[in-house]
């Protein structure tokens, strides 16, 4: 099974540094990581330079990668299409990236279950210019799981999904990353999404990893004050499962 570490891993913009030095232990395949943390804390950024997108010092190890899988796949936030492709088009293309241009059979029939799946299939033939902004979400999905890889960092991809395709889409990455072994990172927004669903949570805020552990010991009223500014509570909700409530903005 794949497993992946942050060794002093840094990044920066020209002579701004983003974060520096962030270490974490190793984060297994079959469970779903959250990355939180405010605006501008540098999400976006770790997941870059944790794909190679940008350079920086420190190590990205990632080990026990499974023959036919990519490593790391980046599955950016921002999915604006300006390509003339239609869905089905821009999927194939996603498999096929840096390989080679014949197609088999069964690559066919794995986007025609990607599609089922994220329930996109009437919008097969339908031009990526013309879809809605969560409809893009979910063929951006699609896009990221064709490629197979075996680490799949996701940028808030729920962030344009109405409430039942929130649930759905991490319910299915859920079972995804389970049943084939994927280390799958998501970096959200919504904290009850990551204490529902991912079994681990990482904190990124003022340049550094403030937190990283089990999610329901990371995500506390603290953290909550220390990085989010907000007076907020986690209790159970009538059916057990923990809730972040927030009493008010921290001025
Ligand atoms: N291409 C770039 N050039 C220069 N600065 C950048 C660039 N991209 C991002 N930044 C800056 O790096 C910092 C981190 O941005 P990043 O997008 O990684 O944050 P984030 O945590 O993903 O934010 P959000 O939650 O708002 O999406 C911000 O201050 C941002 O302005």
């Amino acid at each position: 099974m794949v497993s992946l570490k942050l060794d002093k891993v840094g990044a920066r913009y020209g002579s701004t540094a983003v974060f520096e030095d962030i270490s974490t232990g190793w984060l297994k395949g079959g469970e779903l990581t959250a990355l939180i943390g405010p605006n501008a804390a540098g999400k976006s950024t770790l997941f870059k330079r944790m794909a190679g997108l940008l350079a920086g010092p420190g190590t990205v190890v990632v080990e026990d990668v499974r023959e036919g899988r990519r490593p790391i796949c980046y599955m950016p936030q921002d999915t604006g299409a300006n390509a003339v492709l239609t869905v089905y088009e821009s999927v194939l293309l996603a498999a096929k990236q840096g390989g080679g241009w014949r197609v088999a059979d069964g690559e066919l029939a794995e986007i025609d279950r990607l599609l089922q799946a994220l329930r996109i299939s009437d919008l097969a033939f339908r031009d990526l210019g013309a879809l809605s902004g969560g409809q893009r979400q979910l063929v951006a999905i699609a896009q990221a799981l064709v490629r197979k890889p075996d680490v799949l960092l996701m940028d808030e991809p729920t962030s344009a999904l109405d409430l039942f395709r929130q649930i759905e889409v991490l319910e299915f990455m859920r079972r995804i990353a389970e049943s084939e072994g994927m280390a799958v990172l998501i970096a959200l927004h919504d904290l009850n999404h990551a204490l529902r669903y991912c079994s681990q949570t990482m904190v990124v805020a003022g340049g550094r990893l403030v937190a990283s552990g089990p999610t329901q010991a990371v995500i506390t009223p603290a953290l909550l004050r220390d990085t989010y500014r907000v007076d907020a509570r986690i209790e159970p909700c009538s059916q057990g499962r923990l809730q972040v409530i927030v009493d008010g903005a921290l001025v």
